[in-house]
């Protein structure tokens, strides 16, 4: 199921009683003036054994697997800053083309918009109405359901993919056919949501992050349940599998000035006239947050 990627109205929720997931996603929220307790984000960077130990999460390597919910894995870094450029900048070229859509195209708003150009040696330009695009399998918003039609899912999205199925062998055949590509602005958010449009409900879904961090929470079945909020930073390969696959989950805040990446591989004595794409990508990044997430929508026709 496709979420619209909401623009901060800046004013905390009023009801009483929110539900756990609800209350949740509001104190991660962003609202202009108020500051926000970040004291239960788990952000592993940071954690150490014991802490890992009483929240249920069991490190291999830079491979971080949930008790609860069961399910969640987190690949720290699993995309190196290359891939991130490389791919970000497809995302931001071609995905946003026909003929894959997005919620432009859908929504009729503006079919010739504007996309990912480069004005000059310092500019760059992207047009920020663009929230989502789809590729692969195209979800049939009006009847809501998956038709048959299908656009390539493009290599390099396959490639991560099956990189990401081989790494860890959660099954044996995985085939991406549907892909949501979301491209956030630092207050936007997404709200709690199912991803249960796709007759497979088993296989995981595959969540790559780019540029900013973020807030990821993810909780169960209903919003009764308090979910965790896991911080995702730019790489990093998050898993809904198994259980996890049909719990709720959602992206209450990106985090401001958070894309620091090990290495610059812009530096300034290297910037001259000769300035290329790459490193207008690394700067849309800086100050935006993009993910792509793929599903697998049929059963896959090998049994495991
Ligand atoms: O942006 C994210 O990390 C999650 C996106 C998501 O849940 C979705 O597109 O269904
Ligand atoms: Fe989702």
């Amino acid at each position: 199921m496709y979420q619209k990627i909401k623009k901060n109205k800046q004013k905390p929720i009023q009801y009483q009683n929110l539900n756990p997931f609800k209350e949740t996603e509001k104190k991660y929220k962003f609202y202009a003036g108020l500051q926000t307790d970040f004291s239960e984000l788990i952000d592993l960077n940071n954690l150490n054994e014991q802490q890992m130990e009483q929240q249920g999460i069991h490190k291999n390597g830079s491979v971080y697997r949930f008790d609860y919910p069961q399910g969640v894995i987190l690949v720290k870094g699993f995309l190196n800053l290359d891939d991130q450029i490389r791919i970000s900048k497809l995302c931001m070229n071609d995905y946003i083309n026909q003929p894959y859509r997005t919620n432009l195209f859908i929504y009729k708003e503006d079919e010739n918009f504007d996309k990912f150009i480069v004005h000059d040696d310092q500019k760059y330009h992207f047009n920020n109405k663009i929230r989502w695009a789809n590729v692969g399998y195209q979800y049939d918003w009006n009847n809501r359901h998956y038709p048959q039609e299908k656009t390539q899912v493009p290599d390099p999205i396959q490639e991560i993919s099956q990189r990401a199925n081989n790494f860890l062998q959660l099954q044996n055949h995985y085939q991406s056919e549907s892909v949501i590509i979301n491209f956030y602005q630092s207050h936007d958010y997404m709200t709690g949501h199912l991803d249960d449009a796709e007759l497979d409900q088993d296989s995981p879904i595959y969540s790559f992050s780019f540029g900013l961090s973020s807030v990821f929470v993810i909780g169960g079945p209903t919003k009764d349940e308090k979910p965790i909020a896991i911080k995702l930073d730019s790489g990093d390969l998050l898993v809904m599998s198994g259980h996890a696959r049909r719990c709720y989950h959602g992206v209450p805040r990106i985090l401001a000035n958070s894309f620091h990446p090990i290495q610059n591989p812009f530096p300034q004595s290297q910037l001259d006239a000769n300035l290329n794409t790459d490193f207008h990508v690394f700067n849309y990044l800086s100050e935006h947050r993009i993910n792509i997430n793929t599903r697998q929508v049929y059963k896959p026709q090998v049994e495991q």
